[in-house]
């Protein structure tokens, strides 16, 4: 089943520099689906358009082309002013997504009346301290008198996520949800997260540039350079056997437990960096690619390179060298059903909540 479908999304930037104009494309056709009870995680560097995706699912930017359809349970379309009970966004700075002249409660009511999900003021209360248990902020009334400034930076974010699911949301979309967390609660966030997405059934993106939580976290990974997907595919299988060049160079480059945090060192690929033109023909990668052969400046289609894993590289094409892929991308190729692995479970049994605080 499908929640939220993602279609040959488009995102272009106007730029301006002195008299000089140009357009950078963040993202550029980008497809996938999301469904309930499992998690997609985007990852990429710094720039590659994860966050310009998650601001077009959230209906904060307009795409310059593509479309976005959310369903319901009942497989049809969710109508525009639905929307946004629909999919709803988790930032990744709590502190400057919550207002401070504000308490918790007024954080959570707003939605909650917004989208008519209560009738009166007991029903209002009993709502609010509903979604602080669910996040497992609790005593749920001491913490709704609160106002940001008195809360962790875990209990915030945990706020923040109790805000999102206010509307009634099926669709979360967590930007770095824990990046500007202390890393000791890094792991209950995400663990309370993945308990959400299993218990409610809920279809989760999660925008990362950390591999190791996008594999644990994650059925499916995809992997996005300079505004294009490269690779998708289940989380293990992208993460243990990178298909792309890319995503080897990105899995080379994360911390190894084995090294004791140190990141390993990559050679030949380094990145030149800069905006690329709109049509940005060619495969983007090819200025860092250590296998970029003549062919790579066209355009490589997504292809599959093994059942449900799917890579945007000459290397898996008969025309560059490669095996005949099992299939090629067609207008409507959908995201690959996840992994057989269950994943989201709670690394090393650690719990959803904060330390006091
Ligand atoms: N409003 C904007 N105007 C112009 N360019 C933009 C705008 N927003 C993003 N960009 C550019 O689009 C590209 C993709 O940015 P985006 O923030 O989506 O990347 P990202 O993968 O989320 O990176 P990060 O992890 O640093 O947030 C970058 O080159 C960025 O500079």
């Amino acid at each position: 089943m499908t929640t939220l479908h993602v279609r040959d999304l488009v995102k272009d930037y106007a730029l301006r520099s002195g008299l000089r104009r140009s357009v950078l494309r963040a993202a550029d056709r980008v497809s996938f689906t999301l469904s309930p009870g499992r998690t997609v995680a985007l990852v990429g560097e710094s720039g590659s358009g994860k966050s310009t995706v998650a601001r077009m699912i959230a209906r904060l930017e307009r795409p310059t082309a593509g479309t976005i359809t959310a369903l319901d349970d009942t497989g049809r379309t969710v109508p525009g002013r639905d929307y946004r009970h629909h999919v709803q966004m988790v930032f990744q700075d709590p502190f400057a997504s919550l207002n401070p002249f504000h308490t918790v409660e007024h954080h959570l009511l707003r939605p909650l009346r917004l989208h008519g999900r209560v009738r009166d003021r007991r029903e209002a209360r009993e709502a609010v301290e509903h979604l602080l248990e669910r996040v497992n902020l609790v005593p749920a009334a001491d913490i709704a008198a609160r106002r940001p400034h008195e809360l962790s930076g875990g209990q915030r974010q945990r706020v923040a996520i109790a805000r999102a699911l206010a509307p009634g949301a099926r669709v979360v979309i967590a930007d770095e949800p824990v990046s500007m967390l202390d890393v000791s609660i890094r792991l209950g966030v995400l663990n309370l997260l993945a308990r959400l997405r299993r218990e409610e059934d809920l279809a989760l993106l999660h925008i990362t540039h950390d591999l190791a939580t996008a594999r644990h976290f994650s059925d499916d990974i995809l992997v996005m350079y300079r505004g294009r997907v490269v690779e998708r595919g289940p989380a293990d299988a992208v993460i243990l056997e990178p298909a792309h060049p890319y995503t080897r160079l990105l899995a080379a480059a994360a911390p190894d437990p084995a090294a004791r945090g140190r990141a390993r060192r990559i050679t030949g690929t380094e990145p030149t960096g800069g905006p690329l033109p709109p049509s940005g023909r060619g495969c983007h990668f090819r200025d860092r690619c250590p296998s970029a052969m003549e062919i790579c400046s066209r355009t490589p289609e997504p292809v599959e390179v093994t059942p449900d894993r799917w890579a945007a590289c000459w290397l898996h094409t008969a025309e560059g060298g490669g095996s005949r892929p099992l299939r090629k991308a067609g207008a409507t190729e959908k995201c690959p059903p996840a992994g057989k692995t269950p994943s989201g479970a709670d690394p090393a049994g650690a719990p959803d909540r904060d330390a006091p605080g």
